[in-house]
């Protein structure tokens, strides 16, 4: 089944918000936790027990990890197993991108079913080159699993790159060139493409999003100001194919894994549809 399927089908089983674990050390400070991997796995174990039964799809920050070493990779591979286990799809961001040989390794790392590390997506920076993601765009095809293309981040300096012009002889900009490459990707499939694309909910984004065909990441939404009015008049009223991703708004809930679950209740009941 591709990527795009699976998605469709748990969108439709268990709503759209994608559930960040963000790590952060103030968070685990906050928590009661220490600042080391047994703190890490603690919290992580948290998360999965609060999202990974209710969520579609829960997006693991690689960094958070990765600041531990080797026991944080290692806290991060039983975190993508735990949550695949309880039933959600593993969007893990790593905002990978490099020239095309570099790119396969990357791609054999998070994508490949047989890597310890293999997630069901992965964020993917395209500002090498939207051609230089196509190693890890056909391996997660082959693997039914798919891709998220940085497009029009949520972050305020993204602008400066992402709304040039692509050229004097082609006025569009980078952002829309990153979508409309995406939506090549994704012309004919059905009910949805394996290549989404992140366009964050902070600011207008002013893209033709109609052609994509795929999902839209859409972070920004709580801690950094976005709200589901933005959402909606950003991306239309009923939200299709936008996956809205919360991470410090509802992680602050915690430690207590209750809590964690009504506060994402909470923000689910304020999308459309849910
Ligand atoms: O790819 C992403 O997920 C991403 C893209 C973007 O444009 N902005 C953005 O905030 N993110 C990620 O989304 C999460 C947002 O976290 P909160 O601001 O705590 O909800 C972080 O893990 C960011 O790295």
């Amino acid at each position: 089944m591709t990527f795009g399927q699976r998605l469709s089908d748990a969108v439709a089983k268990r709503g759209r918000l994608c559930m960040g674990i963000d790590p952060h050390p103030e968070l685990l400070d906050a928590w009661g936790l220490p600042a080391d991997a047994f703190g890490l796995a603690q919290f992580a174990q948290r998360c999965v027990e609060a999202f990974a039964e209710d969520a579609a799809v829960v997006k693991p920050q690689s960094a958070f990890f990765e600041a531990f070493g080797s026991a944080g990779i290692a806290v991060l591979e039983r975190t993508i197993a735990s949550c695949q286990e309880a039933g959600a799809l593993v969007l893990l961001d790593v905002k990978r991108g490099d020239i095309g040989s570099t790119m396969a390794a990357y791609a054999r790392a998070y994508l490949d079913a047989a890597s310890p590390l293999a997630a069901d997506a992965v964020t993917l920076s395209p500002y090498l080159g939207f051609g230089s993601l196509t190693p890890a765009i056909e391996l997660a095809e082959q693997h039914g699993k798919g891709v998220f293309v940085l497009a029009r981040t949520s972050n305020p300096e993204g602008g400066a790159v992402q709304l040039a012009t692509v050229s004097s002889t082609d006025g569009r900009s980078v952002a829309q060139a990153v979508v409309d490459a995406a939506a090549e990707r994704n012309a004919g499939a059905s009910p949805l493409g394996d290549v989404g694309i992140v366009v964050g909910a902070t600011a207008d984004h002013g893209l033709d999003l109609s052609h994509l065909n795929g999902p839209v990441l859409a972070p920004g939404f709580g801690a950094q100001g976005a709200t589901t009015d933005d959402l909606t008049r950003r991306f239309g009223a009923d939200l299709a194919g936008v996956l809205p991703t919360s991470s410090r708004d509802i992680l602050r809930h915690g430690p207590d894994v209750d809590a964690l679950r009504a506060a994402s209740a909470r923000v689910v009941a304020t999308l459309p549809g849910e």
